[in-house]
């Protein structure tokens, strides 16, 4: 487990040292107890020997200072190897998860991230000094004691000896079997913190279904699994902890016989059976600690165990001579096939976009609009085919190059519970005032930021909660206008907007395009952007049905033209005036 953890702490140093400190920290406790010996004899003599005791007694003393200032010492590097060491952890596991496949995130690993991100991450740090620090003194100073023993009497120091493979063997089975309960009980809160995500996610449903009281039904499961995973650990463990408890006691009733008989037969001195009674104790207390600790070390096994099984999750393929510089704004399919699961989302898919212009994307809902933007920023990597940005393989370029390029406007954006400014920031930190105010204006954002009442100073709160769905898309577009990103992939509201933030955010999908060096790829619903696309593409179950441009389509009277018909008498529907009734 050591090992481990000095895998997974890049500051082995640290630890190295504070595990050195409580070593040298037991053995002296262990020697500290072993000058008890002479120091005893010395002065339980008919004629006490404060002469042959003195050399003892400074001996014990320096050593006690010693061990004073040692302790001193201690504490807080321990403190501060704990603090790193989460800390390290924490950020570790934060980097590592993004450089996984978005498929990675379902609810069940989102609830194991944010458990092992805080309950494991912090429980490692802090058992590794809490714990680690007891476990290591409770084996070192019994060995010590049974090394002084020796030199006093061996044969109660081979009794003390024999207790060692049986507290083992005890400590052992209680270790396993705390470890399987530990286990369970962690995938039972697993269980409950990915119930309570997908209740808060799920609330909005579950009211407009009209079943906000009942969504609590799995949640209420998920505790009563809790409950019961907790009471079978505490059963389970209650054996082995009392044969584990036995041995130490059989041990102690066992050194206290020999002690008195050999006490009786002469072997043994009254000072020394005494200094040998002492240092039994303080063989057999530690031990007794150890059953204990053997849960809590466990656990952090486990959670170091956990730790690894999500660093170990592989990252999406690296190329070893990573591209950094995207030639052009180009894209390409090359008969790409992708699938989440079983059935394929994407099959043969080809099409190219050239440089500077706009493609439309359209289809029946799951044809793989989405599948297709998330192939391009490489949220995923195709099955087989190649997905091509400036002419090369996605998967040929260092990511964040490839991402410096792209911008993305979601559907549903999610904003950071922040200033309007900070979220916009988030494009380019380094960005001026001006070039602030000018990105919100391509995108009609300075409309919004002026009507809220601290203008960009307005927390927009969690997720975005404060502005609409359009107004959310406004900050997302100006983005992409602030990054300057060559590549902008957009999903448009596939439902209808408030007016205005349709028209804005149509003037501003348009002000995008009109860049001659940016390439726009957009799932289009609104007939206004389907018009003005460069070139459509029609997609059905993950094939390419139709391409061309918008008025060639729509006189071919495909799927296209159909498409473009329904959503055009949606919007007039929509649109239009309440007639007489
Ligand atoms: N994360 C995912 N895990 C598993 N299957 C997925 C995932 N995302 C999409 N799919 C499936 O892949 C197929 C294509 O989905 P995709 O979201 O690309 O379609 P779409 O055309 O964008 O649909 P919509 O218009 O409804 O957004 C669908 O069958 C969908 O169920």
């Amino acid at each position: 487990m050591i090992r481990k953890l000095y895998r997974l702490c890049p500051d082995a140093g640290l630890m190295a040292r504070l595990g050195l400190l409580t070593a040298i920290l037991a053995v002296l406790q262990g020697l500290l107890l072993g000058t008890l010996v002479p120091i005893v004899r010395a002065l339980l003599r008919p004629e006490p020997d404060l002469d042959a005791a003195g050399p003892w007694l400074v001996a014990g003393g320096i050593g006690l200072a010693a061990y004073g200032v040692l302790t001193v010492i201690a504490t807080p590097v321990g403190f501060a190897a704990s603090m790193q060491m989460t800390a390290q952890l924490r950020h570790r596991l934060m980097r590592h998860v993004t450089t996984l496949p978005l498929g990675w995130f379902t609810t069940e690993r989102k609830a194991r991230l944010a458990r092992t991100v805080t309950a494991d991450a912090g429980a490692i740090g802090t058992l590794a000094v809490t714990i680690g620090q007891p476990a290591i003194t409770s084996v070192l100073v019994p060995a010590t004691v049974i090394a002084v023993t020796f030199a006093v009497d061996w044969r109660l120091a081979l009794l003390f000896l024999a207790v060692v493979p049986a507290a083992y063997l005890t400590l052992r089975r209680a270790g396993r079997v705390s470890s399987i309960a530990e286990k369970e009980l962690d995938q039972a809160a697993t269980e409950i913190a990915g119930r309570a995500i997908e209740l808060g996610q799920a609330q909005p449903v579950l009211r407009a279904a009209g079943k906000g009281g009942t969504g609590g039904d799995r949640m209420r499961e998920a505790l009563d699994e809790h409950r019961r995973s907790y009471r079978r650990g505490l059963d389970r463990s209650l054996l082995p902890d009392l044969s584990f408890t036995g041995v130490v006691m059989a041990g102690f009733v066992a050194v206290l016989s020999l002690g008195a008989q050999l006490l009786l037969s002469g072997a043994l001195t009254v000072p020394d059976t005494i200094a040998l009674l002492v240092l039994a104790v303080r063989f057999l207390e530690p031990l007794g600690t150890l059953i204990e600790l053997i849960g809590a070390l466990r656990a952090m096994e486990n959670g170091i165990g956990r730790v690894e099984a999500i660093l170990d999750v592989p990252e999406l393929p690296r190329s070893p001579r990573p591209v950094r510089r995207v030639a052009d704004a180009g894209i390409e399919f090359d008969d790409v096939t992708f699938s989440y699961g079983a059935a394929p989302a994407l099959s043969g898919v080809s099409f190219r976009c050239r440089p500077g212009t706009t493609t439309a994307l359209v289809g029946p809902s799951g044809s793989g609009k989405t599948t297709v933007i998330r192939l391009i920023a490489r949220f995923f990597d195709a099955g087989s085919g190649h997905v091509r940005v400036g002419g090369r393989d996605v998967r040929d370029y260092d990511h964040a190059a490839l991402l410096d390029e792209i911008a993305i406007v979601f559907q549903d954006v999610y904003l950071f519970d922040t200033t309007i400014e900070e979220n916009l920031r988030l494009a380019r930190p380094d960005a001026t005032r001006a070039e602030l105010e000018d990105a919100a204006r391509e995108a009609r954002l300075d409309e919004v930021v002026e009507r809220l009442p601290d203008g960009w100073d307005t927390r927009v709160g969690e997720g975005g909660a404060q502005l609409s769905g359009g107004e959310r898309q406004r900050v997302s577009i100006a983005r992409a206008f602030l990054k300057r990103a060559r590549i902008v992939l957009i999903d448009e509201a596939a439902s209808a907007l408030d007016p205005e933030s349709e028209r804005a955010v149509g003037y501003a999908i348009a002000r995008l395009a009109r860049d001659p060096e940016r390439t726009v790829i957009v799932i289009a619903h609104r007939p206004a952007t389907l018009t003005a696309a460069d070139q459509v593409i029609t997609l059905d179950a993950g094939q390419v049905t139709e391409a061309g441009t918008p008025a060639g389509l729509r006189t071919a009277g495909g799927a296209f033209a159909r498409l473009f018909d329904q959503y055009d008498s949606a919007r007039r529907w929509h649109i239009a005036p309440a007639g007489p009734r």
